[in-house]
């Protein structure tokens, strides 16, 4: 549900996986030219899609009799989505959250979104979360990610229907741990974009993603998640690569961003989907309610909703009250 580049990508990875494929997209134009054309023009004009993907714009044609229901549209658009697509869900279907954001207001992760609005046991509801830029798929470039589900048969068996050549699922029970590290990693990929467009070097982007990283295992860690998470695909994996790839969105918006330009004219260039912008500020009220300090998504909330310059943040962030690295020893500090 969703052929943007992700949905379009995920299709193609289940359809070359054995299965049959309906790809719902908002826009007639998307579906003709899928159909006739083998090809998402508005994503990957340049990539042959298999024949076992039919696009159409009808919800309920795109959601009969589906076993794997995967949901692939904007973090701040699914809830409104869900809620007219709901009654066409079979039962028995796995629901699979491809997103990696959280709400802004609720403060809910999309599995949470997923289970409230459709009703659907949270048994039946799977994410998938790693190092996993959609063009990089789609040219069938080899990576790794993370299936999660509480119910671990369901993972496996979602697994199995998602593993290619060039597409290796690990499952897991971690949904939470899975959905952080992914809403997470896209704050940090602003943080690590502002930076290279600002010209700073190597040490700079590896102190982001380390101290990055332990942001978003402490907040995990204090939301229920296994720290264990954090050093895998859907934590560290997902984090270098969408901090390092020209491809990310999110990282391509920070980049803007540290060139000095404005929130409107970062979207501009952009243009797909950049979940960071406005997780910054959900993730931020989430970490404040959770009494977690984060203070790299603080930063780029600042940055982004609050006026504050990319130069600036930097000296702030740089001039904080020093701390112990470890979380044990911080604990005692703060004590
Ligand atoms: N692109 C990637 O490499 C990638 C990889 C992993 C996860 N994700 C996550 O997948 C999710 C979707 O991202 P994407 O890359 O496919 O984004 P995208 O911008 O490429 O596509 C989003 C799709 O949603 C549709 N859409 C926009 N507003 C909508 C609305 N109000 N109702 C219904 N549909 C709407 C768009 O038409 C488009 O087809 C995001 O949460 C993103 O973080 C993306
Ligand atoms: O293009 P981005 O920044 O949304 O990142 C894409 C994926 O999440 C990378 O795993």
């Amino acid at each position: 549900m969703g052929a943007g580049s992700w949905g379009t990508a995920f299709a193609k990875i289940m359809a070359d996986a054995g299965s049959d494929v309906s790809l719902w997209a908002r826009r007639e134009s998307v579906v003709e030219a899928v159909n006739a054309t083998r090809r998402n023009p508005d994503y990957f004009p340049d990539i042959d899609l298999p024949e076992g993907i039919t696009a159409t714009a009808d919800p309920a044609e795109a959601l009969a009799g589906a076993r794997i229901v995967v949901l692939a549209v904007p973090s701040q658009t699914l809830s409104d989505n869900l809620a007219a697509w709901t009654e066409r869900i079979d039962p028995d279907a796995t629901v699979v959250s491809l997103m990696k954001g959280i709400e802004l207001g609720t403060l809910r992760r999309m599995s949470e979104v997923v289970s409230d609005v459709s009703g659907i046991a949270t048994e039946r509801i799977a994410v998938v979360s790693g190092p996993n830029l959609a063009r990089e798929i789609a040219q069938e470039q080899p990576t790794a990610s993370v299936v999660a589900c509480p119910d671990h048969e369901r993972a496996v068996e979602l697994q199995n229907a998602v593993t290619t050549s060039y597409f290796r699922p690990y499952s897991s029970t971690d949904v939470i741990g899975c959905e952080l590290g992914g809403a997470t990693k896209n704050v940090i990929a602003l943080a690590y974009g502002m930076a290279s467009g600002m010209g700073m070097g190597d040490n700079t982007k590896a102190t982001l993603i380390t101290r990055g990283l332990a942001e978003a295992t402490r907040l995990g860690v204090n939301l229920g998640a296994d720290p264990a998470t954090f050093a895998g695909l859907a934590g560290l994996g997902d984090l270098v690569a969408t901090c390092s790839s020209p491809l990310s969105r999110n990282h391509t918006f920070g980049k803007q961003l540290g060139l000095g330009k404005s929130l409107e004219e970062a979207a501009e260039v952009t243009k797909q989907t950049a979940e960071g912008v406005k997780s910054c500020r959900s993730i931020r009220d989430l970490s404040r309610k959770a009494g977690v300090e984060m203070p790299i998504c603080e930063t780029v909330e600042k940055v982004c909703y609050e006026g504050l310059d990319p130069r600036e943040a930097v000296v702030a962030l740089m001039t904080r009250e020093t701390k112990p690295e470890s979380e044990e020893l911080r604990s005692k500090h703060e004590q």
